[in-house]
């Protein structure tokens, strides 16, 4: 079964490959939207698959290193897409949290990327 949990963190950001005169060559910041996506057996005497509160222990010190801050000065971020995110994150989070199974990261109300680890 599939469980998840959901963050938002505040950041600004700028991406520097995009073509001459792209908006987002600017510097701007969103509220990012982050669904944490675990997989795995449902307990038999815990009725769950994890506490959620396990998985916002283990995303924690990856939450800080990204909320309120700006994204292209992160080691491993300097072209911040929603895309480079949801892999980043996933290689910070995936040796924390083993049963992670899928990442979702909303830039805007409209737009976002779906990662599994491939
Ligand atoms: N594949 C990607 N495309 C874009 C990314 C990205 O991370 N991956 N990022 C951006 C910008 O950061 C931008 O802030 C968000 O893009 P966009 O959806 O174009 O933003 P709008 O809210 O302005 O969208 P509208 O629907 O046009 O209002 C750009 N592309
Ligand atoms: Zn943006």
């Amino acid at each position: 079964m599939e469980i998840y949990k959901e963050f938002s963190f505040e950041a600004a950001h700028r991406l520097p490959n995009v073509p001459e005169g792209h908006k987002c060559a600017r510097l701007h910041g969103h509220s990012f939207q982050v669904r944490l996506v675990v997989a795995g057996p449902v307990g038999e005497h815990s009725g769950w698959v994890m506490d959620f509160g396990d998985i916002k222990k283990a995303f924690k010190p990856v939450w800080e290193r990204l909320d309120h801050h700006y994204l292209n000065e992160i080691p491993g971020l300097e072209n911040p897409t929603s895309e480079n995110i949801a892999a980043w994150i996933w290689q910070e989070l995936k040796p924390q949290l083993p049963e992670l199974a899928r990442i979702e990261i909303r830039e805007t109300c409209t737009s976002g990327c779906i990662y599994s680890g491939e």
